[in-house]
Formats: structure tokens, C-alpha cells, sequence
């Protein structure tokens, strides 16, 4: 019996039968007009990875590579019941939320001497110890840190068992193959296992796991063993940042009935039919942006450093949604606490 269908085959077919969430196809070609000027700048490029986002590792080396395993493993549910009480983690005289509250926490743990990137330690840290390393700043704590806790020392464990205590092994393993290294992810360490059913096939999203591909890509700057021949196989991470980006931009569109329940605040269970056509809607919406943005760069004759794929215009999207927060106030995001994304 074959595995799941792939996040790509996954999102098509759900984009194709889904009845709350719609591709909107001007608002497709609006996004790819937007990115176009940006198509041949520093931000659509793997170098972004390290030039734009401070707290990650300038380094390319093993012990950036298991930075990159350790917060991709916790890369999950920063969301808050308000905006005005959230977890937030101060680095360096700078306060982060969300995503970046977990890295300014690792940061934080290594310079006070935590080896929190290090299997070895978190294959055995303690629920205490785990508090401690990931408190807030604030009242408010980071969301599911008994979760954060058992997913440390089961993947700790078994990258000591699996993989010599580093994540460069497995990367090794991969052969530069972007789906090899994505296969052996979602086989080894269950956490990363996001899947779920749709029309009664078995459809995956592997959000993790192909963030943790495409970060592995970027912190070694698409070089040596993080040559990915196949990273434009790599489909858009289906957060719940970037279906929300998305919406603002006219790009993705909700029908009257679930944009009431997503304004109420309303939980979506994880694998419910809305919340599985809002992540593979987003997929699917990302594919035909980028097919419509490369038409314009051949059209337009227009130079790029490499070539634009999914993973470029992701992570593009995704902090284009941190810089423009407030305009995007009236569009909600949905509201999954689970640890998949
Ligand atoms: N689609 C997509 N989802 C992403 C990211 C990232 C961080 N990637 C950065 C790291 C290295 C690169 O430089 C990227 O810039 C986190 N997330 C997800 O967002 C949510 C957190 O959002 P907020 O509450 O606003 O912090 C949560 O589900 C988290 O899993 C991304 O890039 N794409």
C-alpha cells in the first residue's frame, strides 16, 4: 500500500473539490505581479536566509545544522488567544514572538551555556529545564510546553539511536536530494509526520519537515551537501501565517460561512474538512503564483540570481505577513493548536 498522496498531488486534489476555500486566479496574478520587482532583488534568493533574519546562524557549519533541526522539530502553535497577551522572549535588547520567540530562546540557552541544540542533552532535558529555557517574558507562556518537552527527547533519542547524535548525518544520507532528506525525516521522527485524510484518500502536508528542507538548504546557502538538485520540489509551508497573507493579498478567498467562524476565533481541529482545504487551498495557491511569476520573469526577459521556486516565495510571503501585521488585522488566521505547524 502506497504511502500519502505528496503535499503538491495533495493540495491539487484538494483545491480542485473544496467547498469553503477558493483560489482566487486575479488575485493569483495580482500576487505575481507584486513579486515580480522583487523576483531579480536579495530577497527572493538563498542567501535571504541568513542576511534578513538575525537570529539565525551566520555559520554554515554542523553546529548551524543542528540549529536548524532543534527549532524546526519546536516550529509550531505560537499563536495566542490575543495579540495584546503573548509569549515574548527579549535577545539582545529586542523583544520576539512567535516563531522568532523560540529562537531568541535557543539563542538565549546557548549564551547562558544551555546546550539545547545538542541531542545529547535534549534526549534527556527535563520538563523544568525545558520551562526554563523557553520562558516568556511576559505572563504568558509559549504554548504546549509539555509537548515541546516529550517531541526533545524523542527525537533527541532517536538522533543519538539513528543518526550519531547529528542532524548533518542524515542530511548526508539525503545524497543533495531534497526528497530523500524529506522521506527520511517524516520515517524517523514521527513528530514530523503531518498528515491527514481528505475525500477519503491519505493526503500529507509535511510542514515541518519541508521548512526543516528548505532551512537545511538555506543555512548551508544551497552549497555542498546542501545542494538540493530537487529543492524546487519543495511546495510552500502550510502555516497558518501564509493562508492569512494569502486571504489579504485577494489571493485566497473563504466562504461567508467559515470567514464568520475564523472572525469569531472559532478552534479548528486538526484534520478537520475547513481546516484541511485552508492548508492545501494555500499550497495549491503558492504552485500557480509562482507558475504565473516565472511566465512574467521568461515574458519579461528579466534576470534572476537562481531560480524562483516555492520555498523563495514562502519564505518571502511569510515575512511580508510579520512587516505588515497591522494592515492584515481584519483578516483572520485560523486557530489550530497542534503540533504539525
Ligand atoms: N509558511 C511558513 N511558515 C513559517 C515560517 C516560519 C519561520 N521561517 C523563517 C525562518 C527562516 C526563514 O528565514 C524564514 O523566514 C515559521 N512559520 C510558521 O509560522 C507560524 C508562526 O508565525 P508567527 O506566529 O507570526 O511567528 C507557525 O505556524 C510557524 O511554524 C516560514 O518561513 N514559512
Amino acid at each position: 500500500m502506497g504511502g500519502p498522496l505528496t503535499p503538491r498531488e495533495s493540495a491539487k486534489l484538494i483545491a480542485e473539490s473544496s467547498r469553503d476555500v477558493f483560489v482566487d486566479g486575479a488575485g493569483v496574478r495580482r500576487v505575481a505581479e507584486l513579486l515580480l520587482p522583487q523576483a531579480c532583488g536579495p530577497e527572493l534568493q538563498v542567501q535571504a536566509w541568513k542576511a534578513l533574519h538575525e537570529l539565525n546562524p551566520q555559520a554554515a557549519d554542523e553546529a548551524a545544522v543542528n540549529w536548524v533541526f532543534l527549532t524546526d522539530t519546536l516550529n509550531f502553535s505560537f499563536w495566542s488567544e490575543s495579540d495584546e497577551r503573548r509569549c515574548l522572549v527579549g535577545y539582545k535588547g529586542k523583544m520576539y514572538s512567535g516563531f522568532w520567540s523560540l529562537c531568541a530562546a535557543v539563542n538565549r540557552a546557548l549564551d547562558e551555556g544551555v546546550p539545547i541544540t545538542s541531542a545529547t542533552y535534549y534526549a534527556t532535558v527535563t520538563l523544568g529545564q525545558v520551562h526554563h529555557i523557553f520562558r516568556s517574558d511576559t505572563d504568558v507562556p509559549m504554548p504546549l510546553i509539555e509537548e515541546r518537552h516529550q517531541i526533545l527527547n524523542e527525537t533527541g533519542k532517536i538522533l543519538l539511536e539513528k543518526f550519531g547524535g547529528s542532524f548533518l548525518n542524515c542530511v548526508k544520507k539525503s545524497g543533495k536530494s531534497a526528497q530523500k532528506l524529506l522521506h527520511l525525516v517524516v520515517e524517523n521522527f514521527p513528530s514530523y509526520r503531518d498528515v491527514t485524510n481528505f475525500a477519503g484518500k491519505q493526503i500529507s502536508f509535511y510542514k515541518r519537515a519541508q521548512i526543516l528542507v528548505a532551512d537545511t538548504w538555506g543555512v548551508l546557502e544551497g552549497k555542498g551537501d546542501g545542494c538540493f538538485q530537487d529543492i524546487s520540489s519543495i511546495t510552500m509551508f502550510a502555516d497558518y501565517r501564509l493562508p492569512q497573507v494569502l486571504a489579504h493579498l485577494g489571493a485566497l478567498r473563504y466562504s461567508d460561512e467559515l470567514l464568520k467562524k475564523l472572525l469569531k476565533g472559532e478552534m479548528l481541529s486538526y484534520g478537520d474538512k475547513q481546516e484541511v482545504e485552508i492548508r492545501g487551498c494555500s499550497i495549491w495557491c503558492v504552485e500557480l503564483i509562482r507558475d504565473y511569476l516565472l511566465m512574467l520573469i521568461e515574458k519579461k526577459g528579466a534576470k534572476t540570481s537562481g531560480e524562483i521556486n516555492s520555498v523563495l516565495l514562502d519564505y518571502y510571503l511569510w515575512d511580508y505577513a510579520r512587516d505588515h501585521r497591522a494592515d492584515m488585522k481584519g483578516i483572520p488566521f485560523h486557530r489550530t493548536r497542534c503540533i504539525y505547524y
